[in-house]
């Protein structure tokens, strides 16, 4: 079943059509990447889907409902969380506090800026901030500043802080962008680990290919603004207008 159902979705950017007869369906539960040469429009298609731009034309449904015309914080609530290509923590606050906030607000509906003494005196938030803590493998890094943590480690805590939210479907906007290759791979096996134990599906934007063919089972290609091909990493793989279009480029 699709969670996740894009029809005839285009976006126009002055002169520019940015995307043109966009479809994507995305199966509960699967890891689909969406892939494509430089301005080929996901970063667009993505901020359709979060509420972030209004498409000119189509459908965007999530879980049988439309996500068309709700604010980012209502698609969010309905289940679609976002990790963006710079992880966005507060970096002022330790690995713990950041933790905090989505449990917070995944209990109160939204963040109410509590004193952190306040805070450190809810027990179930403090609990379920720890277990994610312990789920993401940094119950160690509880007191660190999050500023001082390396990118892979900022994007664990960023993921972790995702999950939080108890979301259906976590979006990825390049999520290795920048990363040196031990932390990409840190990366890859979080997000598997991730997709294997947890009721939840995954679509991802990504350039590398590594990180696409290690996690994804189904790839949507993109090219000037329209899909060019949905299939299986092993036909994607093999098809020629794709390598034409994207994987010769990218070697
Ligand atoms: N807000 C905007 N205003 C005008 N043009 C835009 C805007 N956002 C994107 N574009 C243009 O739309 C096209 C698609 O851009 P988009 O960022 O979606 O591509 P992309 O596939 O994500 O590219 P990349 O891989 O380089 O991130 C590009 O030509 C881009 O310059």
């Amino acid at each position: 079943m699709a969670i996740l159902e894009v029809k005839d979705v285009g976006k126009r950017f002055g002169g520019l059509q940015a995307l043109s007869d966009v479809q994507l369906s995305v199966k509960e539960n699967s890891v689909h990447a969406i892939i494509g040469p430089n301005g080929a429009g996901k970063s667009t298609l993505l901020n359709c889907l979060v509420g972030k731009l209004i498409p000119d034309t189509g459908s965007v449904m999530f879980d049988g409902q439309s996500v068309l015309g709700r604010s980012p914080h209502e698609i969010n609530q309905m289940g679609i969380s976002r990790v963006f290509q710079t992880p966005e923590i507060f970096g002022d606050l330790s690995v713990m506090e950041n933790m905090m906030i989505p449990c917070f607000a995944r209990r109160d509906g939204a963040f109410r800026m509590h004193a952190i003494e306040d805070m450190m005196s809810e027990k179930d938030i403090v609990e379920k901030a720890e277990a994610m803590l312990e789920d993401m493998n940094m119950a160690d890094k509880r007191e660190m500043h999050a500023a001082s943590m390396s990118r892979g480690d900022k994007r664990r805590l960023e993921i972790g802080m995702c999950l939080a939210q108890e979301p259906r479907l976590l979006l990825l906007d390049e999520p290795t962008a920048g990363m040196a290759r031990a932390d990409t791979n840190n990366t890859i096996d979080l997000l598997k680990q991730i997709s294997d134990e947890r009721d939840i599906t995954i679509a991802i934007i990504e350039h590398d290919m590594h990180v696409v063919f290690s996690l994804a089972n189904r790839i949507t290609v993109l090219a000037q603004g329209t899909p060019l091909v949905e299939d299986n990493p092993e036909n994607i793989r093999g098809n020629p207008k794709v390598r034409e279009a994207y994987l010769g480029e990218a070697g």
